[in-house]
């Protein structure tokens, strides 16, 4: 549905050439939900603003629906633009409209005759759940009403491309949740394709299908969620996913050194994941039974979702005779799961040499 080839964005600035982006190569399927994720700077904006050209690429190519939009003139844009509709940060709504003109605002630019207007714009304020707000002006609504209407307005078009520019960024946790809600919902209901851009690895989480982490104009790592997720590669993405899953050492053993080979005393900790199905397999007491010379110490555990897929995380330490903790790992790495071996570590309070 998007492609994006080679691009490259440079601004000109007085302290001269800043190379936004430095060669993106992007593919976004139909009806996907893409997440682009990044710091503050990294060329996030300026990636999205690509696909619809209100940033024009230095170098490069951009298709939306199999048309090279790259290549259309001023008058075939226009058009073009049409199906794609985009949100903001900051909603960018007409203080001086009611909700149901700023819906309307762009089918009358478009000339469509006030009744075919009605016949838009009233459904699309009952999707976004503002049938009652109609005549009400932005500065009468919350931050999450607000961004109904940018959607509400974005979708006007009937288009078939939704951008998000960090559009639940000014908004609280539950706000963010009902928005990500709706946008999940028209992904569905109208087998929109959606782009979201955000810096908060949550929004990614709930409800991408892909995520591309861009890091200085350039893509990091790209993939499905679930495997970025679960199997980052690049220490940007790392970053990005610390935030939500402590990759910290369980307090016992937090500070000590950790070694590759067994030392004595020590206790092999391993970092398990389970992800889908395999998240409710019973694992661990699978290992407890066939190894009870292998003493197994669960000292972390979560449970959560990414997208609708449960996914677990758990640090078990292992102690006792190393053939049999070899045999337990063995048997651990022939399971339906990610198993992570962090290394022999001593506990704070181990007096064992
Ligand atoms: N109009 C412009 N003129 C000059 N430089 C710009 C312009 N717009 C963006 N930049 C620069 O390009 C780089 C990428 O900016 P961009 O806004 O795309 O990043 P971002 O990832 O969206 O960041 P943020 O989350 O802070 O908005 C930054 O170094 C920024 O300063």
């Amino acid at each position: 549905m998007i492609k994006l080839s080679h691009i490259e964005k440079t601004y000109d600035s007085p302290s001269g050439p800043v190379k936004a982006l430095r060669g993106i190569d992007l593919t976004i399927g139909r009806g996907e939900i893409y997440g682009i994720i990044g710091l503050s700077g990294a060329g996030k904006s300026t990636l999205v603003r690509c696909i619809n050209m209100l940033e024009r690429p230095t170098a490069g190519q951009v298709f939306v629906d199999g048309r090279e939009m790259t290549a259309l003139t001023p008058a075939e844009l226009r058009e073009a633009r049409k199906s794609i509709g985009m949100i903001f940060q900051h909603f960018n709504l007409l203080s001086s409209a009611t909700v149901y003109d700023n819906v309307a605002f762009p089918l009358k630019l478009a000339g469509m005759s006030a009744g075919d207007i009605r016949q838009r714009v009233e459904p699309l304020l009952k999707l976004v759940g503002l049938e009652a707000k109609a005549h009400q002006y932005p500065s009468q609504l919350s931050g999450g009403q607000k961004q109904r209407v940018g959607i509400a307005r974005a979708l006007a078009s009937e288009p078939k491309v939704l951008l998000c520019d960090e559009a639940t960024s000014a908004l609280d946790p539950q706000t963010t949740k009902a928005i990500l809600d709706l946008i999940r919902d028209i992904n569905q209901k109208l087998r929109l394709t959606v782009v979201v851009i955000t810096h908060e690895m949550q929004v990614i989480k709930e409800i991408c299908d892909k995520v591309a982490v861009i890091d200085k104009g350039v893509i990091a790592e790209q993939g499905p969620v679930l495997e970025v997720f679960t199997n980052p590669q690049q220490p940007i993405t790392k970053e990005f996913i610390s935030v939500l899953l402590s990759n910290e050492l369980p307090a016992a053993f937090r500070g000590e050194k950790i070694s590759a080979d067994p030392v004595p005393g020590a206790c092999l900790l391993l970092r398990l994941t389970f992800i889908g199905e395999s998240a409710d397999n019973p694992v661990i007491a699978g290992m407890i039974r066939r190894f009870p010379q292998v003493e197994t110490t669960l000292l972390f555990g979560s449970l959560d979702q990414i997208k609708a897929t449960p996914f677990g995380r758990m640090i078990i330490g292992l102690t006792g005779p190393q053939s049999e903790i070899d045999r337990a790992l063995d048997y651990l790495k022939s399971q339906d799961l990610k198993e992570e071996v962090i290394g022999y570590v001593k506990r704070h309070d181990s007096t064992a040499v």
